[in-house]
């Protein structure tokens, strides 16, 4: 199996998972593919990265990850091979660099005392409540199990581990918990144009229970999550999983039983109070600013989006 077949299994069966870390590992998958490739440069890394972009659709980071190492430039393949290792190097930059402004921002808006409500694992929530935290802030956090994978696991105990106090719940029970919350953090798959937010299947649940106890509800997410493609009008796809991660045995067979397994589901704005991003604290309506102002995009045909963020400074 070769090296892009590899990466693309991993990404599909989730051993690699989370917006960013997909789209990270695309970066860093591809430069080392790009060193390994002998001839036809071009037709070769086409074929990686599109078997890489079909793995998840959900998450736009992927896409924004892919479309940004593509967009090298040169006339001979060593050239080309330089510029497409050095755009792989900044793409991996702006993960790391995005993730540790999103913390030092965000940790701003958790208060001395809080208890924390987030869903799934997320690396920018994550950091948000870990920077909170390092400010020697007296925080609690309630982590719900995100079913059916259990990625709440991953942050209970990622953030355990870390020396916060962490209740663990069922995600059924995030209504009855949410008088104890004074803030909701999550994560982002992708924010599309209108300020909608799609992530973990149960978010926009918490989203509700939130705005009916006038819980803060703030939303992480790195400027490479806000998706281009709709502003030119694409809905987001949302990926639906197998069956047998929910169950398995007889009810599977049953020829009256339909199992469902959508993996995210979509908030809407009006439920969100506040994006938190590397270059500031936004309210989801600004998501078309940072789509045309700070991401860029360029339109080729009608077709292919390329992004040229200036994302450093
Ligand atoms: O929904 C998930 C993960 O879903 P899955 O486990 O199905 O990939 C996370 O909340 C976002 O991807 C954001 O994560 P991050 O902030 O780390 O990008």
């Amino acid at each position: 199996m070769n090296m892009i077949e590899e990466a693309a299994r991993k990404i599909e069966s989730m051993e690699v998972r989370g917006a960013a870390r997909i789209a990270r590992f695309a970066a860093e998958t591809l430069k080392e593919y790009a060193k390994s490739v002998k001839t036809n440069f071009d037709e070769e890394m086409r074929r990686a990265s599109e078997r890489l972009m079909n793995t998840r659709p959900t998450a736009v980071s992927l896409f924004n990850a892919i479309n940004y190492v593509m967009s090298y430039s040169g006339e001979s393949d060593e050239e080309k091979r330089e510029s497409l290792i050095k755009r792989a190097e900044e793409f991996i930059e702006w993960v790391d660099t995005a993730r540790e402004k999103i913390g030092r921002i965000g940790a701003k808006r958790i208060m001395d005392g809080s208890t924390v409500m987030t869903h799934c694992n997320s690396s920018a929530a994550l950091s948000v409540i870990k920077h909170a935290f390092d400010e020697g802030k007296d925080i609690r956090v309630i982590a719900t199990e995100s079913r059916p994978r259990h990625q709440g696991y991953l942050t209970t105990k990622e953030l355990a581990d870390y020396g916060i106090d962490v209740t663990l719940i069922v995600d059924s029970a995030v209504r009855y918990f949410m008088k104890e919350v004074d803030v909701v953090v999550v994560g982002a798959d992708t924010i599309t144009v209108n300020g909608a937010l799609i992530n973990k299947i149960g978010t926009s649940q918490i989203a509700l229970a939130a705005k009916e106890a006038r819980v803060p509800f703030m939303v992480a997410a790195e400027t490479y999550k806000f998706s281009p493609k709709t502003l030119l009008g694409e809905l987001v796809v949302i990926e639906e999983r197998d069956a047998r991660e929910v169950i398995d045995g007889e009810l599977l067979d049953h020829p009256k039983v339909t199992v469902r397994n959508p993996a995210f589901d979509v908030t809407p704005r009006d439920y969100i109070d506040l994006i938190i991003t590397e270059i500031g604290a936004i309210p989801p309506e600004m998501a078309y600013i940072v789509i045309r102002d700070h991401l860029g995009y360029r339109e080729f045909g009608g077709e292919e989006i390329t992004l040229s963020p200036e994302h450093y400074d």
